[in-house]
């Protein structure tokens, strides 16, 4: 298990992290989310070892890791650390990029785990491509397949998907993850696109103003989003007065509804006024006004500006919300 216990750091005097307390379970995949500059890739430095906390210490396996200040060459060797640069031979050929770090004695073998590799990050036909000569997407998979080959205890991911087209980016995350889950890879991925981290991870911590202000099984935190900023991380959200929603509530509440969660009607429901259309692919994300509130909701199809229609929510989704955590 990995345990973090009372972590603090700063950089020259300025707090970027305080007092961070959790643990990941062998093989457990957990996800970092939070807005940018909110210190993901802080706190992944300080577990790989690269970063001295202020205070706190971490474990792995009950084992102290040990921070620069106590590392001659900074890092674990059981941890590997894809970062967002990728730390590549750039004159060395793809296949020998990963192969290098395979600690496979017989060429047969070696040819066989490379291939392995190569397969897991979709490059076969790039292998003996120098990687000066491949592009940022494909050095960000070459940069994986070489973490990989090394055989981490835990693996550290930052943006792992940042340089790779939708076009393969789907079918590659969930290779990925699979893969970890299979070899018991403790993993532990930063990202603010949620499309990482929704599908994948066990469970989610969020990072705001140098803290974790939310943290459980990531279904649950998407379905239940204690305030918009975490709900904002799963996708476009309202906060919205409770009277709006149900004029006979008796109270200053206000809930958290996802674009997604409205139905549009032409009949009933809350009234709001059409102010924008933007086109989503599958469909469209419209803003609208009820008085002064602003709502993002969606809808099959383009709706007229300035007409009037009506939107409701369910009542299971309504009580969800209301529930305390
Ligand atoms: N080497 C550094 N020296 C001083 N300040 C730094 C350094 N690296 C990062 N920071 C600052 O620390 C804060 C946290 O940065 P960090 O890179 O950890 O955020 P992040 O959440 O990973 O951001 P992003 O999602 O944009 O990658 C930011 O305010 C950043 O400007």
């Amino acid at each position: 298990m990995l345990q973090i216990d009372a972590v603090s750091f700063s950089y020259h005097k300025k707090p970027v992290l305080q007092d961070l307390q959790f643990t990941v379970g062998r093989g457990e995949h957990v996800a970092i989310m939070g807005e940018s500059g909110c210190g993901k890739s802080t706190l992944l430095k300080i577990i790989y070892g690269l970063l001295q906390p202020d205070n706190g210490s971490l474990t792995w396996k009950d084992q102290p890791i040990l921070g620069p200040d106590f590392n001659l060459v900074p890092g674990e060797s059981y941890i590997k650390y894809l970062s967002q640069d990728f730390d590549l031979m750039p004159f060395v050929t793809v296949a020998e990029n990963i192969s290098q770090f395979l600690s496979v004695f017989y060429p047969e073998e070696l040819d066989k785990r490379t291939q392995e590799l190569l397969e897991m990050v979709d490059l076969v036909d790039y292998a003996q491509i120098k990687v000066n000569k491949v592009s940022g997407g494909q050095q960000q998979r070459v940069a994986l397949a070489r973490v990989l080959a090394q055989e981490p205890e835990v693996l550290l991911l930052d943006e792992p998907f940042s340089h790779i087209d939708t076009f393969r980016k789907n079918n590659f995350r969930r290779n990925l993850f699979e893969y970890l889950k299979k070899r018991e890879i403790t993993c532990i991925t930063a990202s603010h696109d949620f499309e990482d981290v929704l599908p994948f991870a066990d469970r989610t911590f969020v990072l705001k103003d140098q803290r974790i202000v939310a943290k459980g099984p990531t279904l649950e935190l998407y379905r239940k989003p204690k305030d918009l900023y975490v709900a904002t991380l799963f996708g476009e959200a309202n906060q919205i007065p409770i009277d709006i929603v149900k004029s006979y509530a008796n109270t200053k509440r206000k809930i958290i509804v996802y674009a997604h969660e409205f139905r549009v009607s032409s009949k009933s429901g809350i009234p709001v006024t059409v102010v924008k259309n933007y086109a989503k692919g599958s469909h469209f994300l419209v803003e609208g006004l009820c008085g002064p509130q602003k709502i993002y909701f969606n809808s099959d199809e383009v709706l007229k500006l300035e007409s009037e229609v009506f939107l409701n929510i369910s009542l299971e989704t309504i009580n969800l919300r209301l529930r305390e955590n």
